[in-house]
């Protein structure tokens, strides 16, 4: 997992591991610089290799404070990383292969994912370089050790199992402290949201003493456990520092007979015994982060399963119609819910690109029904539903996925930015904005501060209904699909936002095949095509020929004009 964390941001990488590398450096140098020449002086007097030394010491600290950017290296890392682990995660969640996979996609899993890419920050910003200055220290200690006296290297690899120990034990108690105190948490937070919308009942049948009752001992019960874990964590932070202190007096400890006999210097002694606390203060730090790491090892697993499906499924393999779908036809078709009424029957259109087609009816009429038919949710089950020759028994999720693109009224969009929403299916596609832009579409951003970079929330919940509607219809109209079904798609949104999503839709079925649901008068005025669905039939035509022939139609039209005039 390491390594495939380390594959990302390479634009970065280079520069990150320079920081990491001279944050130790300028950790380390006064140490070493300053005991190699102090030795060096003390045993040959003033030489220039003692002048060369501090000379490099001084040079390196200048190029890090000189260097432009050198302290946002590693930031520069985590955020180009984070986004390209974020990029490739989205994408593998529309990729066929998966789509069968509950589990690895449905919401909960996608927020905790994206939550953990959202922690990734102390990956690359303290564990990576953690690891390198406890390496690198690591290693210079015992260099310095075999060159200083023989058995000494012995030294560093004992002080740093002492502490891994120490470390390790702590971790076996945390897990049971932290589990007694989510019990505590649910045992509390699930039935108090649950009661408090049933507070009135609670009233209405004298029950809510003894709720109150109940509700303290659990309120107890998680400020135990709460407490306990505080506890722990506070203990935690001392015995870890305990344990850095001891194990610097055990080196003390080991270097001073060396010393006693002659063996090594003290300013040798000095120099290894500084190196050793330094690199018991990165190892402390890796045991701190360990755990926070480790909390998003159940995310960073499914992240990458997610993202190693999406780059190795060949679309083809999937699909049965690999040509676009250039016509849809239904023949006859009819269909009726398990243990009910036949929804609707004797059912025979065709669309193809051209027109903008509706779908209009009254509520429950089964148009919702028959788009899930063309999402491939479900058979019809009388007569034939084709894309181009081919009938839709014979297509595979996947044909469904890749041909037909779909959008209602409650989108879904993940928290980040405009930009990483909007281009979320988008494959080797660079103008994607102009492409948004030249259809008429998220003119808003455009006015918005920080523009396409603008962050919009869980779910879009800094912006406008409108707004959100509008980066979701952009979205699935990148993804070129040769299908698009757009089910009251321009419900609940202000007249100026269905407007200019009426033109696209316009626009795109000039092309490719465009089928609108919907009963808003708003809507239905710039249809071309109105496949009109009352009585459990289809009646087709142009809406100021329904209006003037159906009743039905007009009686639906009249009440809707009446609602929008009134708001
Ligand atoms: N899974 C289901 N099982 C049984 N009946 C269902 C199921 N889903 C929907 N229905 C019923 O089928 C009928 C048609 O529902 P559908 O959602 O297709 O209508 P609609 O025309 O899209 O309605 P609306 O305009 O309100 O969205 C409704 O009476 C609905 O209750």
């Amino acid at each position: 997992m390491i390594k495939q964390l380390f594959k990302y941001g390479r634009a970065g990488r280079s520069g990150a591991i320079q920081q990491m590398v001279d944050e130790w450096l300028l950790l380390v140098l006064p140490v070493a610089a300053g005991g190699i020449v102090l030795s060096w002086w003390t045993a040959r007097g003033l030489n220039w290799w003692g002048a060369v030394v501090l000379g490099g010491f001084v040079l390196v600290y200048a190029i890090y404070f000189l260097t432009p950017g050198a302290r946002q290296r590693i930031q520069q890392w985590t955020v180009l990383a984070k986004r390209e682990i974020r990029r490739d995660y989205l994408r593998g969640l529309f990729t066929p292969s998966l789509t069968d996979s509950q589990e690895l996609t449905s919401n909960k899993v996608i927020q905790r994912d994206l939550a953990g890419i959202g922690r990734l920050d102390s990956f690359y910003g303290v564990f990576l370089p953690a690891i390198c200055a406890s390496g690198f220290s690591f290693l210079l200690l015992i260099g310095l050790a075999i060159a200083w006296h023989s058995w000494l290297w012995l030294l560093p690899i004992l002080c740093f199992l002492l502490m891994g120990v120490g470390m390790m034990c702590l971790q076996k108690i945390s897990p049971n402290i932290n589990r007694q105190y989510l019990q505590g948490f649910l045992r509390l937070g699930g039935p108090f949201l649950d009661d408090l919308g049933g507070m009135n009942t609670l009233v209405m049948y004298g029950a809510q003493k003894r709720y109150g009752q109940s509700f303290a001992e659990d309120a107890e019960f998680f400020r135990g456990k709460t407490m306990a874990l505080l506890k722990y964590q506070l203990q935690s932070l001392f015995i870890l520092n305990g344990l850095v202190f001891a194990t610097m007096g055990a080196g003390a400890f080991v270097l001073y007979p060396a010393v006693a006999n002659g063996g090594l210097s003290i300013v040798q002694a000095g120099v290894l015994w500084l190196l050793l606390a330094q690199l018991l203060v990165a190892e402390r730090q890796l045991g701190y982060f360990f755990h926070i790491v480790m909390s998003t090892r159940p995310a960073l697993k499914n992240i990458f399963r997610v993202i190693a499906a999406g780059g190795e499924v060949p679309q083809s393999a999937y699909t049965a119609v690999t040509a676009p779908v250039h016509t849809v036809t239904f023949a006859q078709a009819g269909f009726g819910y398990p243990d009910g009424q036949p929804l609707w029957q004797d059912v025979s259109f065709v669309l193809q690109p051209g027109q903008l087609y509706g779908l209009v009816g009254e509520n429950g009429t089964g148009k919702s029904t028959l788009a899930r038919i063309l999402r491939g949710e479900l058979a019809p089950t009388a007569g034939q539903v084709q894309f181009n020759q081919t009938d839709i028994d014979q297509l595979t999720t996947a044909d469904f996925l890749q041909h037909v693109g779909y959008l209602n009224d409650h989108p879904y969009l993940f928290s980040g930015t405009i930009a990483e929403n909007i281009s979320l299916g988008v494959r080797n596609q660079t103008d994607w904005w102009q492409k948004v832009r030249q259809l008429g579409l998220c003119a808003f951003v455009e006015t918005l501060p920080e523009g396409l970079a603008t962050p919009i929330g869980e779910n879009g919940r800094f912006l406008s209904p409108g707004q959100r509607q509008q980066i979701a219809f952009a979205r699935l109209v990148l993804m070129n699909k040769h299908i698009y079904i757009f089910d009251e798609a321009t419900a609940n949104i202000d007249a100026d936002n269905v407007q200019v999503m009426m033109t696209v839709m316009k626009r795109l079925s000039e092309s490719i095949i465009v089928l609108c649901i919907t009963h808003e008068w708003r809507s239905i005025e710039a249809l071309a095509v109105i496949h009109f669905l009352t009585n459990q039939h289809i009646t087709t035509g142009a809406a100021p020929v329904l209006y003037q022939d159906n009743a039905g139609f007009k009686r639906l039209l009249d009440t809707q004009k009446e609602m929008e005039a009134a708001g």
